[in-house]
Formats: C-alpha cells, sequence, structure tokens
C-alpha cells in the first residue's frame, strides 16, 4: 500500500498502526483481495485498539464485506496479513477464526428459524467448544456439568440482551431487530475478543436500533472490543471512537470520528451531504 493513503492528522502512523496509547488487538496489515481483475481489498491497513469501538464505514463496493471476509476466514486475502493479538490469523478457517475469539454478524441475520432462542443460543455455544457426539458419550458427566454452565450463560445473556421473555419463542416468529440482536447473542456466547458487526442497525425500527446501541455500548463498557460496518454517520459518529474509511478497496482516513468528518479526502469521497 502506498503511505499517502492515510490522513496525516488521523492519529495513526503511515503505516495505519495506532499511535495512541493502547494496543492493538487486532491488525489489519497490507490486505490484497483480488476477484479475477477486480481489486476488492487493495492494501488495507489499519489496528482495531483494544476495548474501543471502531466503525468501518465507505461508499458501497469499497471493500468493507470482503475485508470482514478476510478477517473472519471466508477468503485468504493474496497479501498481507491479519493479527489478533499479535498471532496471524489469515488464511484459518472461519471456525478456527472463530475459536481464536472473532465473533461476526452478517447484514442478513443467521439464526436458526426452526430452534427457538434459548436452542439457538445454546447451539452457538456448543459449535464452539467443537463438541462432539462421540466426545460426549465418553465424557457424561463432564457434559451434564458443562450443560448447566451453558443454560446459566443463556439465561443471563438473554436478560441483558432483554430477549428473556423470547426464549422460548421460534427464531422464525421474531422480527428482524430481535433476530440482529439473537444473533448477537449468538456471538456473545462464543465469549468473542472482538465482534464483527456487518450493519447492524439496517432495517432495524428505531426502539429496538437504540436497544442494540446500547447493548454494544454497555458491552464496551465491560471491555468488549467491536468493529462495525454502518452507513448511518449519526450512528458512527455517536457510537465509534475510531473511524477507519475505506474506499476503492482502500484505507482513506482512520483517526476519531470527528477528525476523519472534516477530512477533505473523505468528505469528497463519500461524506458530501453531512453537515460540517
Ligand atoms: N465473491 C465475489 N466475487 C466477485 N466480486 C466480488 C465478490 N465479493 C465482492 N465482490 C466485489 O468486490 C467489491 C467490493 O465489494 P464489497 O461487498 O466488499 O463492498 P462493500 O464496501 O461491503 O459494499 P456494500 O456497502 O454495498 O456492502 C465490489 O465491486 C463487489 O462487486
Amino acid at each position: 500500500m502506498s503511505t499517502d493513503q492515510q490522513s496525516p492528522t488521523d492519529g495513526s502512523a503511515p503505516d495505519g498502526s495506532t499511535t495512541d496509547d493502547g494496543a492493538d488487538l487486532l491488525e489489519v496489515d497490507g490486505v490484497v483481495k483480488h476477484f479475477g481483475g477486480l481489486v476488492a481489498n487493495d492494501g488495507v491497513t489499519f489496528g482495531v485498539e483494544e476495548a474501543s469501538i471502531t466503525g468501518l464505514i465507505g461508499p458501497n463496493g469499497a471493500g468493507k464485506s470482503t475485508l470482514f471476509d478476510c478477517i473472519t476466514g471466508v477468503h485468504t486475502p493474496d497479501e498481507g496479513a491479519v493479527r489478533l493479538d499479535g498471532e496471524p490469523i489469515h488464511g484459518l478457517s472461519p471456525t478456527k477464526v472463530a475459536r481464536r475469539g472473532v465473533g461476526r454478524t452478517f447484514q442478513t441475520p443467521k439464526t436458526f428459524r426452526g430452534m427457538t432462542v434459548r436452542e439457538n443460543m445454546a447451539f452457538a455455544a456448543r459449535e464452539q467448544t467443537g463438541e462432539t457426539a462421540l466426545g460426549a458419550l465418553f465424557r457424561p458427566g463432564t457434559i451434564r456439568d458443562e450443560e448447566a454452565e451453558i443454560q446459566a450463560t443463556v439465561d443471563e445473556t438473554l436478560e441483558f440482551l432483554k430477549l428473556d421473555h423470547l426464549a422460548d419463542e421460534y427464531a422464525s416468529g421474531l422480527s428482524g431487530g430481535q433476530r440482529k440482536l439473537l444473533e448477537l447473542g449468538r456471538v456473545l456466547m462464543m465469549d468473542p475478543r472482538i465482534i464483527l458487526l456487518d450493519e447492524p442497525v439496517a432495517g432495524v425500527n428505531p426502539s429496538l436500533t437504540e436497544e442494540l446501541l446500547a447493548r454494544l455500548e454497555e458491552l464496551n463498557d465491560r471491555g468488549r472490543t467491536i468493529l462495525f460496518i454502518e452507513h448511518d454517520m449519526d450512528v458512527v459518529m455517536a457510537h465509534c471512537d475510531r473511524v477507519v474509511v475505506m474506499h476503492d478497496g482502500r484505507t482513506l482516513a482512520v483517526g476519531p470520528p470527528e477528525i476523519v468528518q472534516q477530512d477533505e479526502r473523505v468528505v469528497e469521497a463519500y461524506l458530501g451531504g453531512v453537515d460540517r
């Protein structure tokens, strides 16, 4: 990546690493991803500080979802590295990346519609431990203890998300916003170090949007690191400590929202209509 993609006023070093005090939990380092002749990610570089809320923004087609796919093991970058706590995670399978502590939600939530809310949550925890039927057969006592622990965490998490009154409803009966909360719940059951959310409030009604954002803030207050893609600039400005702007597959700017919002290249590329 050429160094001139980073804003000199953006709080990041020319190579995209942060110069703030906090350590970067997630490092995206020169990630390149081609689809045939199309370069969807072209040297994307930035860091996500531990216990921060970072927003990833950029026009349609900027390469944001592709980058999430490169971070979470759906795609292997053609070049560059993704590190969690200093350890490379690029090239691992999505399951392995999840087990390392990277949780992810999708634009369209992935829940099992034929399972109840409670079953969806418990299933996510079992997926994370990789428990097999054969293993369960040989360790019945341990499994009973683990199961009780899972159910207790399910109850606690549903209460936290204010979904406890829906515990025995089928996921198919939930609204879109409730399904997004359930998907967040499934991710929390995996106890991730960092949560990646792809447009968490898109298409969610205003009261549930507030609920979801409040839950994210609370998770962050408890030390959870969050990276989310969002098109709603009011949400980004109100809730993010740092913003990463992507354009044409590249990192255009990285920094605090109020600084990034005033970066002329960002305004030109993306924020033209935002009041400053
Ligand atoms: N699997 C794929 N095969 C071919 N091209 C792809 C694939 N996935 C993404 N692309 C292309 O890569 C570019 C970046 O797409 P991507 O979905 O990552 O952008 P985005 O910033 O997430 O956009 P949006 O905000 O619309 O979701 C686009 O030109 C897209 O058409």
